[in-house]
């Protein structure tokens, strides 16, 4: 494009020379000073195309005028009818106004040739181009009128050629800035650290942002346009640069991560190697550690371990709804393994274990363990308030109501158990913290007299997670 420019360029730098060139008689001072004034200006790059192709149509308007009023002023002032147009010309044909005739009709060959080359599928230059061949086939006779009025086309012509590419130009850098800017907006939003490089390409959103609007109060001057290209090209530039500093502390970070990861993989490998060592030493499973020896539910190690996945469920909101906690006390254990002795003891825990875990079965099936000594704790998943009170109604009811019988040990006896429930209310919370809240629930029963169900946090509970229609406060 650049190069077709500078033929363009070249080609009216040449038809102004010829124009200067023409005899005397034509031109006044003025027109003289006009044409080197403007040829210099072209040469220099202080006037576009555009402008040039202005100047020089009002020049060929005004030399048309000049050559008319020289031949009015040979011919004594005949008026200009067609034929004393072509008697005129006639006669002068062997003056310089035929040679400078003959000249242009070599600079608009020189100009059409180049247009048509350029612009192929425009029917006007083609059609001008098939005039300015025909202006050849006369050459010899004096065609001057007929070529000033093709040379008059030939400039709006280029002008409206001219006019649609620097709109096409400035539509190009318009979608180009906000390509570039929905780039750079992507690429800071999704940037995994607000660094500098990061920082730096968020700030050409702005500046896209401020080429676009002075795109859209340029005009169609070629000048300007080639400077905005310059301007984009810089900003092209600069954007590479920032995205090359901002990939290089992309690939840190991630090194950084791999780094951190691996070394965490490298203790996990190592616990689990303990584990297996432990295991082996002790003589049993991995699985059978987390499970408690006399009941075959989840031991404390294997509550733990939930509640470390609960933890980060939580965190991470991916629970399937209400999360709680309801421990779980036998009344008086104590005096019963007094009275009766450790066994009746041993097996009032299992009995105990088998009659939370066949109930809970209906709930969900919830997480169960024997946290330690005569202790359980259940975990429910998807239990609302009321469904969960519901469950412990069920255990308390059922432990009153149904006697621990024993025939080897030819014992029956009414238990009674204490509970304590707690739910999971915001994002602060944390399975320790809602555990001690479940055991402070759990204290108070014991405290008010036990085969009670105390419930921690009460009023939040029905304000945030749902209503309470049993238990106390
Ligand atoms: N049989 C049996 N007893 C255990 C076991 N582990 C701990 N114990 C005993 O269980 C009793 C625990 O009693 P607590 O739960 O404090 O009961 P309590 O103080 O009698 O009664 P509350 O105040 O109603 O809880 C202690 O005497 C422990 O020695 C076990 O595995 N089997």
């Amino acid at each position: 494009m650049r190069s077709d420019k500078e033929d363009i360029k070249q080609a009216i730098s040449t038809l102004l020379s010829n124009f200067s060139s023409f005899d005397q008689r034509i031109f006044n001072k003025k027109q003289e000073r006009s044409i080197l004034t403007l040829k210099s200006k072209l040469r220099s790059g202080e006037l576009s195309i555009h402008e040039s192709l202005d100047e020089i149509s009002s020049i060929s308007q005004d030399i048309s005028i000049a050559v008319s009023s020289a031949i009015q002023a040979t011919y004594g002032g005949k008026s200009l009818i067609p034929s004393a147009y072509s008697e005129g010309v006639e006669k002068i044909m062997h003056a310089d106004i035929a040679i400078a005739t003959n000249r242009l009709s070599v600079d608009l060959d020189r100009l059409s040739t180049i247009l048509v080359k350029e612009n192929p599928k425009n029917d006007d230059i083609r059609a001008i181009r098939e005039e300015v061949v025909g202006l050849k086939v006369h050459e010899g006779k004096t065609k001057f009128f007929e070529s000033m009025d093709i040379l008059s086309r030939l400039s709006w012509s280029m002008h409206r050629i001219n006019d649609r590419r620097t709109e096409k130009e400035k539509e190009y850098l318009g979608n180009l800035a906000s390509y570039l800017k929905s780039m750079a907006n992507k690429i800071s939003d999704s940037s995994t650290t607000n660094d500098k490089s990061s920082r730096s390409l968020s700030s050409f959103v702005k500046r896209f942002d401020g080429f676009i609007e002075e795109l859209e109060h340029t005009g169609n001057n070629e000048v300007n346009v080639d400077t905005m290209r310059d301007q984009m090209l810089y900003q092209v530039k600069m954007m590479q640069s920032s995205m090359n500093d901002f990939i290089n502390n992309q690939n840190r970070v991630i090194r950084e991560q791999k780094d951190i990861i691996e070394s965490q993989q490298a203790q996990i490998l190592s616990m689990e190697s303990n584990v297996a060592t432990m295991s082996k030493n002790l003589g049993i499973a991995p699985q059978e550690m987390l499970k408690d020896n006399l009941t075959g539910v989840a031991n404390k190690r294997g509550y733990d371990l939930h509640c470390e996945q609960l933890h980060e469920k939580w965190k991470n909101k991916q629970n399937t709804g209400p999360l709680s906690m309801i421990v779980i006390n036998v009344d008086h254990f104590e005096k019963i393994n007094d009275i009766h002795n450790r066994d009746v003891g041993d097996l009032i825990v299992t009995w105990l274990s088998d009659v939370i875990k066949n109930l809970g079965s209906s709930y969900k099936d919830p997480f169960f363990a024997r946290y330690e000594e005569d202790l359980f704790v259940i975990c429910t998943e998807g239990l609302s308030p009321f469904e969960a009170l519901s469950l412990i109604k069920r255990i308390q009811t059922y432990v009153q109501k149904n006697p621990f019988n024993s025939s080897y040990y030819q014992v029956s006896l009414s238990l009674t158990v204490s509970i304590g429930l707690a739910f999971f209310i915001d994002e602060y919370d944390a399975p320790q913290g809602v555990f001690s809240f479940a055991v402070k629930a759990l204290n108070q029963s014991k405290r008010k007299g036990r085969n009670q169900v105390w419930i921690s946090r009460a009023s939040l509970i029905s304000e945030k997670i749902g209503p309470l229609t049993a238990g106390k406060k």
